[in-house]
């Protein structure tokens, strides 16, 4: 599975937690990890994950994440926004949010959504996205 990990500022040591916590079934090695560019890089150094890092959120990064949503190759997206604090590059968090509806990925923008979507995951409650994909004829990048 194409996993995006996101977060906003204040809400990064919250993510650091979740992912630390869910290392083991995040790092499987069926599971490719992405992130916008400071996420990635506070993950990496936390938890010694690999995750492919794009630009920073405010310099792009939730739009090259959305790109991978359009081309039906992200398959879950954990993006814990902070909804308490204004985003200079609110349209693209909106426009991230959207095309997860757009392509019915699972998103979960909190700690709390995002605990069921990884004991689903690690269930094999997704499994449905390789369907997709290859009915799709979508090829992982
Ligand atoms: O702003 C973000 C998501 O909208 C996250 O970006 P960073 O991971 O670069 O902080």
């Amino acid at each position: 599975m194409n996993i995006a990990l996101i977060a906003h500022d204040n809400k990064k040591p919250a993510l650091i937690e979740f992912v630390t916590a869910y290392k083991d079934i995040l790092g499987q090695e069926q599971n490719q990890l992405f992130a916008t560019g400071t996420t990635g890089l506070i993950l990496t150094e936390a938890t010694g994950l690999k995750i492919h890092r794009f630009q920073s959120g405010p310099l792009g990064g939730d739009q090259e994440i959305g790109a991978l949503i359009a081309k039906n190759q992200m398959d879950i997206v954990i993006f814990f926004r902070d909804p308490l604090t204004a985003q200079p590059h609110e349209p693209d968090v909106t426009a991230l949010v959207r095309l997860c509806d757009v392509y019915s990925i699972p998103l979960a923008t909190n700690m709390g959504t995002a605990e069921i979507l990884i004991h689903g995951l690690e269930r094999g409650d997704l499994s449905w996205r390789k369907v997709v994909k290859e009915t799709a004829g979508v090829k992982d990048e």
